[in-house]
């Protein structure tokens, strides 16, 4: 893994519907700027419950119920809140690392009848573009001795363990099945091999 600088803002209140939080934004070398939330106090801690959000504009901001990342990242917030101490770490790479311009271009695909994967590979990319070393980054700077990541993906874990995060447990994110979002979830269940 090559070696980024990141540039971290001072940390902030914020209080949320779940709680209150701290954030803190850090910027990587390509000009994103990430976010983290922290709650309770958790430097030097083992055993803390993590969750690594990718972005979605659609699914988080704007409710959309065409996946499931505005369940998962509202279940995060919950769990952390009721557990007393944990981080989210917010990455800003929009479907799984295409960017929203694409996403949205994937999206009209799947108006056509092409699922996730199939709409991500008629644009000429791969299905997950994603990489997670800002979180690895964030992890050891708070020295985090070990994480019970919140995730139904096992490249996470592998990608964690991998660069030397010590990944003790796994909690499920629940997600919530609609019309809208059903297929989507299949794919990722079977194609994609979510632990759903
Ligand atoms: N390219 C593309 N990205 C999507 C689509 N739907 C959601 N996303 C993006 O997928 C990312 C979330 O990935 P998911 O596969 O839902 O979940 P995950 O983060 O891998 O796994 P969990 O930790 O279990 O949530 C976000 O960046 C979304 O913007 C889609 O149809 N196409
Ligand atoms: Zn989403």
């Amino acid at each position: 893994m090559t070696k980024i600088k990141y540039n971290y803002s001072n940390l902030a209140n914020l209080p949320t519907a779940y709680g209150s939080f701290k954030i803190q934004s850090f910027k990587d070398e390509k000009g994103n700027e990430h976010a983290i939330l922290i709650k309770g106090d958790v430097e030097n801690r083992a055993d803390v419950p993590v969750r690594i959000h990718s972005e979605c504009l659609t699914g988080d901001a704007f409710s959309s119920l065409k996946c499931d990342c505005n369940y998962q990242l509202n279940y995060a917030l919950e769990y952390i809140s009721m557990f007393g101490f944990g981080i989210i770490i917010y990455l800003r790479q929009e479907g799984r690392g295409i960017g929203f311009f694409n996403k949205i271009n994937a999206y009209n695909l799947q108006d056509n009848g092409r699922n996730t994967i199939e709409a991500n590979h008629d644009l000429g990319l791969n299905n997950d573009e994603r990489e997670y070393s800002a979180a690895v980054e964030v992890l050891n700077k708070l020295n985090i001795q070990s994480v019970k990541l919140m995730t139904n993906n096992p490249l996470k874990i592998e990608y964690l363990k991998k660069y030397g995060i010590n990944v003790i447990d796994r909690v499920s994110v629940i997600s919530k099945k609609n019309t809208f979002n059903d297929q989507y979830l299949e794919v990722k269940k079977h194609q994609l091999s979510h632990m759903l």
